[in-house]
């Protein structure tokens, strides 16, 4: 048996598509059926063709709830601007693009610094090797399962391989899943070793959400569990 502890299991919904209007309310509802952290997704109209919030939000939300692990997915351009303002309003992680970033250490570095976790995100067509030069610099990995920018989009099994390689080659890494995660897609990223599960419209726009966060939590538990036995 190697020394190694698998990361456990954390269930992140992603509020891209829910009603953005309310969305204290929204965000308190998911923590409240099971959520383990909120996935929120900024977006800046360059690196994705879509617009969504930025830290002065995140600021207004975190005395709402200052338990509650922010894990702001950053799909914008210069992803090094908005570090400070981020860690100020409350961020917990900080999930740039390799595509986005010039210089990739001094922005992990950066990010460490600021007091946050280091999140670097994979587009579909970025290799996965990619990481390798900054993985000691890295906390977690996000793999997207669709091209950035929309929720409600259909998972791409394809890229299990990426998250498979993560898994066999960093036992102890977080590896996070985003875009298209639902009960129908769940078995497949549960199997390839992932353990942070960003799952957008399939819980927000469930009638019960806090079922299908169970269900998401028990498949990727079972699969943890599993390969434990394996070992
Ligand atoms: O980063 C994203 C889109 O770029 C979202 O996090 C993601 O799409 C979540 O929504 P869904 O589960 O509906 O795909
Ligand atoms: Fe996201």
């Amino acid at each position: 048996m190697s020394g190694h502890v698998h990361p456990c299991c954390k269930i992140g919904p992603s509020i891209l598509c829910a009603d953005l209007s309310c969305l204290a309310d929204e965000c308190r509802k998911m923590i409240h059926c099971g959520a383990d952290y909120l996935h929120l997704d900024v977006m800046d109209g360059h690196f994705v063709p879509n617009l969504t919030f930025g830290h002065p939000i995140v600021k207004c939300l975190r005395p709402k709830m200052p338990e509650v692990y922010f894990d702001m997915h950053m799909m914008v351009q210069n992803p090094e601007k908005w570090v400070e303002s981020m860690a100020d309003a409350g961020a917990n992680q900080y999930t740039f693009h390799v595509e986005a970033c010039e210089d990739i250490p001094a922005l992990c570095r950066k990010i460490q610094e600021s007091g946050m976790r280091v999140g670097i995100g994979l587009k579909p067509g970025t290799p996965v090797e990619t990481i390798l030069p900054y993985r000691d610099l890295l906390d977690v990995v996000l793999i997207m399962t669709v091209e950035p920018g929309f929720g409600g989009q259909s998972f791409m099994e394809d890229m299990m391989s990426k998250v498979q390689y993560l898994r066999t080659n960093f036992p102890d890494l977080d590896i996070e899943v985003d875009g298209g995660v639902g009960p129908s897609t769940i078995d497949a990223v549960a199997e390839a070793g992932a353990n942070m599960i960003v799952s957008g419209t399939a819980i927000t726009g469930a009638t019960d959400p806090s079922q299908v966060i169970a269900l998401l939590r028990n498949a990727v538990e079972n699969a943890i569990q599993k390969s434990q036995l394996e070992r």
